[in-house]
């Protein structure tokens, strides 16, 4: 087989100069190949590389059990590697027909590739994916309504997966396996207009270089590259965002979100959807956006809930909350959480603004108790005894809320205080200086992010 120099076909320099900007150099490299004309390209040019870049290479080709003719072309890939004094491991999987096949193969080829690498301890997968394959796939992103994070399109690395022929063109591969005098073969999925990538590649990309003048392949990459840079940047930021606004006890501070700027509103949002496994896409964040703004809840697909109510922005997953744990409080100086709350027993000394404060009786039955309202609660109000359940709704508590809602109980279980839902219960009339000079019981509520921190 005739040897390319990098004057007659640009590919193995790009190849090199791809392998080594990835970190890819002194290492070992698991080749996918299919045998079709790019990742035919790319085994070929990483055995003329191999030897400058130090590589340890080896080759797996993963026949899909599909197609009568996969057994030949495995056996041309086969025989190709061991021409280039390569080891090739083959793999036959057994996929049925029918829906979604497309993405069945892809999703169980990387599997096996990735198990692949392991066994044999390699240390990268590199596939070949071309810039034209970058290009139908931003076009295809673009035309269904992708953001900035989908114009990513293609990595050139993702963890141990490299795609070192991310900067080289069909062309550039079809004139180097030319120079070399080698044949691939060619997948007829490939020229079956049935698939949008086939329509894309046959009908778009040509029609947009006619119009344009000139190809506009690169041109379509750099973007995707350049938006890969402008993402990661603003992923950046939204890690700052995130952590500041995430409270104790789960969900974002609302009055936070509400002022990020909104690329970085987005981001944080659809990180709290996506972390809850609700699905995520544009219509979705800008509807949450207005409901966030207003307070309320509001249904998301698949039976997810965004709840922004109290302060807070919660995503709830389908029969997701369960009430939190209780929390026992066991004499003075005791502290703890109950869900987004923090409780403290005070000895002495003033709460801090916004935290309540229960002033507690001499003989209180410790310990206490803070926990989810129980059937059959009663607590004692100016009107008498009256139902936990009653006085919540008289609050305007929303029902999907009640159970997250803490009711302090004495050693008796008798119900003492539903701080923030019934402050005209002890609050009033205490004067501060009875606070501050005997036990009391501080609820901290959840209300801002300051709240992550409370001044215990
Ligand atoms: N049968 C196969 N055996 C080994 N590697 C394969 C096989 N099919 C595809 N590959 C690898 O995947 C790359 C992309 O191939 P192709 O464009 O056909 O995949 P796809 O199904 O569109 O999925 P994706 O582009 O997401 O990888 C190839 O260049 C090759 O490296």
């Amino acid at each position: 087989m005739p040897r390319a120099s990098p004057e007659s076909s640009p590919l193995p320099g790009r190849l090199a100069r791809s392998y080594a900007e990835h970190g890819a150099r002194s290492c070992s490299v698991l080749l996918a190949v299919s045998g079709g004309a790019d990742s035919t390209a790319l085994l070929v040019g990483t055995a003329r590389v191999r030897e400058a870049l130090e590589l340890r290479v080896e080759v797996a080709t993963v026949d899909h059990g599909l197609r009568t003719e996969a057994a030949e072309e495995v056996t041309s890939v086969v025989g190709l590697a061991e021409r280039l004094g390569l080891t090739c491991h083959v793999r036959r999987l057994a996929l049925s027909p029918g829906a979604g096949l497309e993405a069945r193969a892809r999703e169980a080829r990387y599997a096996t590739l990735e198990v692949l690498r392991q066994e044999r301890g390699l240390d990268f997968v590199a596939t070949g994916h071309t810039l034209d394959d970058q290009a139908e796939t931003l076009l295809m992103r673009l035309s269904r309504g992708t953001a900035l994070r989908g114009a990513r399109a293609i990595h050139a690395r993702a963890d141990t997966l490299l795609r070192p022929l991310l900067t080289c063109s069909r062309e550039d591969v079809l004139a180097f396996l030319a120079t070399e005098e080698v044949g691939f073969v060619v997948d007829p999925m490939n020229a079956d207009p049935t698939y949008f990538r086939t329509r894309v590649r046959k009908d778009v990309l040509p029609a947009l270089n006619r119009a344009a003048g000139f190809s506009t392949v690169e041109h379509l990459a750099t973007f995707a590259r350049l938006a890969s840079e402008d993402e990661a940047l603003l992923e950046g930021l939204a890690d700052g965002a995130w952590a500041r606004l995430v409270l104790t006890g789960g969900g974002l501070d609302a009055v936070g979100l509400r002022a990020l700027e909104p690329p970085l509103w987005r981001r944080v949002l659809a990180r709290l959807l996506g972390l809850a496994g609700a699905r995520v896409d544009h219509a979705t964040l800008e509807r949450a956006r207005e409901v966030i703004a207003r307070g309320g809840v509001m249904p998301l697909s698949d039976g997810f809930l965004l709840k922004a109510t109290g302060g807070r922005v919660r995503c709830v997953a389908p029969g997701g909350e369960s009430p939190p744990a209780p929390l026992v409080l066991a004499g003075p100086g005791a502290q703890g959480d109950f869900g987004a709350w923090r409780f403290r027993v005070a000895a002495e000394g003033l709460p801090p603004p916004g935290v309540l404060a229960l002033v507690l009786k001499e003989g209180t039955a410790w310990p206490l108790t803070v926990r989810s309202r129980m059937q059959g609660d009663r607590v004692r109000t100016r009107a008498g005894h009256r139902k936990v359940q009653d006085v919540m709704v008289d609050a305007r508590v929303p029902s999907e809320e009640r159970d997250a809602r803490p009711v302090v109980v004495d050693a008796r279980g008798v119900p003492l205080w539903l701080p923030g839902v019934l402050p005209r219960f002890v609050e009033p009339g205490v004067a501060s200086h009875e606070v501050a000079s005997r036990h009391s019981l501080w609820a901290f509520p959840p209300l801002t992010s300051e709240r992550k921190t409370p001044p215990l």
